[in-house]
Parts: C-alpha cells; sequence; structure tokens
C-alpha cells in the first residue's frame, strides 16, 4: 500500500487557510500576546529535557484548528505508520524507508519484505561495537603495530554530513582518536588532510551506500596510494581501510576485506543514514556507548512522533508551522540558529536532509504542482550569525522564519559566557517578535539628547517592525541523546511536510543530471582541442580553461 495521493490546494482545509490566512495577515504578534497572556503555556510542548516554545509564531487556535484539519485531510497520521511499518514510501525506487528501526531500542520486530530486519541490524550494531571498541582501546594495530591515532571518514553527502555534523556537534565527549572528514573531490581537500598525518596510525574508512560515488571512490583511491607508499604492501590496507556500504561487490573489487565491511540497506536513505554502519565514525569519534545514546535519543522521539497527539506532537507542529509560512505567507527559507558551538554543522546537514527530501516539483500523481514545496534551509550558530545577516531577518523585505537552540546549560563553563549567550537567544526571539515602534524610538532618542530635527532624520531607521516567527528549543545540556532527539524531531517534520505537499521525500532524482554532465565533459577536457558540442556558454568556458591551464 502506497501513500494517499492527494492534492493538499484541493483540501477544505487548504481553503479554509487561504481565507483565515487573508483575515490575520496583518495581525501583530504584539496584539495576540496581549489578548492571551497564556499563550507560552498554550503554544508550548515539553518532551523529554526540551522546551518548545512555538507561542511566538504568527497563529491563534483557528490557524492550528485548520493546520490540523490539513494533517488530517491529507492522511498524515496513516503515512506515519506506514513509515514505521516498512510500507514502500519511497515509491520511486520501489522502497522502504526505515531508518527508524536502525534506533528500534525496543527491537521489536519490523519487517520488510517478509524479513524481519531487526537481527541483521543488531549483528551490524555488535560488529561496529566490537571494532570501535578496539580501535579505541588500542588492540587494533596499524602495520608497523602502532595504535590508531586518527581516523579519516571519505564520503559525501549522507555519508558525510550526518556523522561530521553529530562527530562536531559531541565532540566534547570525544575518545582519544582524532576524527578527519574528506568529502570533496578537490584535491586540496585530501591533501590538506593527509598532511598532518601519519599512514602507519591512520584508518581509513571509505563510506558510501553505492560505492560508486565519483568523489569518494577517487579519494578513496587517492587515500590508498598515499597509504601504500609507506606501507608497500598490499596486505597491509586490511589492517588500515574499512567500507561502510550496502554494495558487497564494489567493496570486494577496491581491495577492501570483507570482514571489514559494515553493511546497510537500501531501505536506509543517504541522508538518514548516521544511524547505521555509516555511524562507524560517530562511535570510533565518541564511543559505542555514546552512539547507543544518540540511538536512544533518536529512538524516544520517533515514539513521541508515532504516537502523540497531533496537538503535542512536536514534529507535527513544526512542519506545520513550515506550510503556514511556507505557502501562505509565500516565506522562502527557515534559518537555523543553534545558540550552541558544538552544533556549527547542524543546518548544512539539514540543508541536505530537508532540501534533498522535499526540494521537488513533481506531485505523487506525477504532475507538476501548483503550491510551493520545501524551503530552502540555511543558518550558522549564535551569536555569530547575530553580527552577519540578522540585520535582514529583522528589517529585511523577506519573511524568514527561524528556529533557535540552546542549552540551559553548557558544558564548557568559564565564566559569564553562557549566560550572556543565553540572554543574546532569549533578546533575539523577543526582539524579532516585538520589534521596536515608532514610539518606543522617538523617546530613545529624546532621552539621549537629540533634536528634534535629528529624531525625524532617523527615526524610521530605527524602528523594527517585528512580527517576525521563532520556534524556540530549549534543552537541559547537550547530550548524545538529546543530540538524538532533536535530528530525529526534524526529520520527522521533512517528512510530514512532504507527505501533505504530496511529493515522494526519499528519491533524489534531481542530482544525477549534474553528475551525468560531468561524465560527459570530463573526457572533453582531456586533450588540447577545442570543443563545439555544447552550448556557446558551456563552450566558451571549456574553450577558456583549455588556454588558461599549464
Ligand atoms: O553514499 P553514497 O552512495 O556515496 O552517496 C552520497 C550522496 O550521493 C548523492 O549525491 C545523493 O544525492 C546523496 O543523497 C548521497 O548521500
Amino acid at each position: 500500500m502506497s501513500l494517499p495521493k492527494i492534492n493538499p490546494t484541493e483540501t477544505q482545509a487548504w481553503k479554509l487557510l487561504e481565507e483565515h490566512y487573508k483575515q490575520i495577515q496583518n495581525k501583530h504578534l504584539r496584539q495576540w500576546f496581549k489578548e492571551d497572556p497564556q499563550r507560552f503555556k498554550k503554544y508550548s510542548i515539553h518532551f523529554n529535557d526540551i522546551v518548545f516554545d512555538y507561542s511566538k509564531n504568527r497563529i491563534e487556535d483557528k490557524t492550528l484548528d485548520l493546520l490540523l484539519k490539513l494533517a488530517e485531510e491529507t492522511k498524515v497520521k496513516d503515512a506515519i505508520e506506514k513509515l514505521f511499518t516498512g510500507d514502500k514510501i519511497n515509491e520511486t525506487e520501489n522502497r522502504a524507508v526505515l531508518h527508524t528501526a536502525l534506533r528500534n531500542r525496543k527491537n521489536t520486530p519490523v519487517y520488510v519484505d517478509g524479513e524481519d530486519v531487526m537481527p541483521k541490524i543488531n549483528k551490524v550494531l555488535a560488529q561496529m561495537e566490537k571494532f570501535s571498541e578496539s580501535v579505541i582501546s588500542g588492540q587494533w594495530k596499524g602495520y608497523s603495530g602502532k595504535k590508531i591515532t586518527d581516523v579519516v571518514n571519505i564520503g559525501i553527502g549522507g555519508s558525510d554530513l550526518g556523522p561530521l555534523m553529530v562527530v562536531e556537534g559531541l565532540k566534547y565527549y570525544k575518545t582519544r582518536l582524532n576524527l578527519h572528514f574528506v568529502s570533496n573531490i578537490d584535491g586540496t581537500h585530501i591533501v590538506e588532510t593527509l598532511k598532518q598525518l601519519n599512514p602507519e596510525t591512520t584508518l581509513f574508512i571509505v563510506a558510501s551506500k553505492t560505492f560508486t560515488t565519483q568523489e569518494t571512490m577517487t579519494n578513496a583511491h587517492t587515500a590508498k596510494d598515499w597509504f601504500l607508499k609507506s606501507a608497500k604492501s598490499e596486505l597491509e590496507v586490511a589492517k588500515h581501510f574499512v567500507a561502510l556500504s550496502t554494495n558487497q561487490e564494489a567493496v570486494k573489487n577496491f581491495g577492501i576485506d570483507e570482514r571489514n565491511m559494515f553493511v546497510f540497506w537500501d531501505w536506509v536513505g543517504g541522508r538518514y543514514s548516521l544511524w547505521s554502519a555509516v555511524g562507524l565514525s560517530i562511535c570510533l569519534g565518541i564511543g559505542y556507548d555514546n552512539f547507543t545514546q544518540l540511538l536512544e535519543g533518536g529512538f524516544e522521539a520517533d515514539l513521541h512522533f508515532r504516537h502523540s497527539d497531533f496537538k503535542e506532537n512536536i514534529p507535527v507542529i513544526l512542519a506545520l508551522l513550515g506550510i503556514w509560512y511556507n505557502n501562505f505567507f509565500r516565506a522562502e527559507s527557515v534559518s537555523l540558529l543553534p545558540y550552541e558551538q558544538y552544533l556549527h554543522r547542524f543546518a548544512a546537514y539539514f540543508q541536505q536532509g530537508d532540501m534533498e527530501s522535499n526540494g521537488k516539483y513533481i506531485d505523487r500523481n506525477r504532475q507538476k504542482v501548483n503550491y510551493q514545496t520545501g524551503p530552502i534551509i540555511w543558518g550558522e550558530p549564535g551569536t555569530n550569525g547575530q553580527h552577519a545577516f540578522y540585520q535582514l531577518i529583522h528589517q529585511g523585505k523577506k519573511l524568514i522564519p527561524c528556529d533557535f537552540f540552546a542549552g540551559a546549560n553548557t558544558l564548557n563553563k568559564v565564566s559569564d559566557h553562557h549566560v550572556k549567550l543565553i540572554s543574546n537567544f532569549f533578546a533575539q526571539t523577543e526582539a524579532l517578535a516585538f520589534g521596536k515602534n515608532e514610539e518606543q524610538v522617538i523617546a530613545e532618542l529624546k532621552e539621549q539628547g537629540k533634536t528634534e530635527e535629528e529624531i525625524q532624520k532617523l527615526k524610521n531607521y530605527k524602528i523594527f517592525e517585528g512580527n517576525r516567527p521563532t520556534n524556540s528549543f530549549l534543552y537541559k545540556i547537550l547530550t548524545p541523546k538529546l543530540l538524538g532527539e532533536l535530528i530525529a524531531l526534524y526529520e520527522h517534520k521533512i517528512f510530514v511536510q512532504g507527505v501533505i505537499w504530496n511529493i515522494f521525500s526519499f528519491d533524489q532524482w534531481g542530482v544525477e543530471l549534474g553528475k551525468q554532465l560531468a561524465n560527459k565533459v570530463l573526457p572533453e577536457l582531456m586533450d588540447e582541442k577545442y570543443i563545439s558540442s555544447h552550448d556557446s556558454s558551456t563552450n566558451g568556458l571549456i574553450n577558456a580553461y583549455k588556454d588558461m591551464k599549464d
């Protein structure tokens, strides 16, 4: 059974939301907060150690009722069950979507084509535990008998961004190993990484779901050549190279011992794979126990998502608010702003998670949609962003809904840094919502002793309209479990939006054309002959390249 194929704009809820939007589009958050002092209580959800406050959104009870009705009419509840029970909801690739099974800590059976996948998941987890413990403890030795000190994960996209974000995010829990990530085909990436490393003490993880990705294969070969220059014998490769993949044949052909292969399956999407064998670099970076805590967090968020009433359901509410701004206010982007330096790759990770999942214009009926789908995701950690792009969020012409994240406690207590950090977080969401009106600006300028003329000259520039919506995630402290929760909540937000937009969130055909054309262009760059087989711009650039290169 597949997902329903309902055009959301044809639902009754959508039409009512359009009407409702017209009525409230100019209403100010100041007004809403004045009318209802209970807004925070009403529009916030507590889940484990997280307080999720969505009261600073341009909504009222009716908005939420209609959005929930939209979820009902587009059959989100059924879709959630299909996701968790191994239905082949990735229809264009005829695959189930079961990253949730990878973190199913209760171990209840999950079936794909009649087979319970839990035993094989557990087998790989046990392999990951044993391997990571032996490398961390130093029992695993390199070819010259030394302990491993550095681990290089070679992968790209989902085989890079997830583990990189988590290893950075949980650096506080670091093991003695130093983790490095090489993704780019630009040789600079691997060259600069290898410069710091000793082949005798370096372990390479080649992470690729397909084991055919150009970047990863090229980097893996370069790493192997570099290693063999010092190790001299192919036999030593087994001590320094492991593979994470679904493609056993290609791993063997690369020369990696099958015992050093950690498998996963076609029902794990690349951008959802950090919970699978792709998490091996996480196990090495923060230890297996912490990795299981991350899984535990993901699992608890899954239970919350699957079983909570939609009114209390963080991913569902996040998704509906996103649709409210994306499709009715016509906002084009969402900014993710962690006030937590460790989460500096969080937005980059969800750029792939969200934009590769929902950046689509063909619906589940194979037709072009007549409404907006996935937003642009971007962001940087606070407070850096405040000194860079917040000007546009506060006073620009574009509406940019923002999600803020911060811990009530820090892992690095140093003088009064944390309390200052947090004061900025609270202040920003307050400023965005309520702004500063003309009266306040004039009073402020008067107090500064400005003349009437000076006040007239300056005042318009100093007014903040406000009414900029934000969500806030305040959590107790950043732990592996907390990060697992946050990631899974956002994964499910993406899922719910894809269901409502009637698109297929788990394929990524849009990345193919560029790859195909690059393969066509590559041989054309190999000689000096000018080419004329493309359009004039592409020909011009290729021929200019031929003139310019040494
Ligand atoms: O893990 P791999 O098979 O090497 O794929 C790496 C990446 O390749 C492609 O560009 C896909 O769009 C991504 O979803 C994927 O994560």
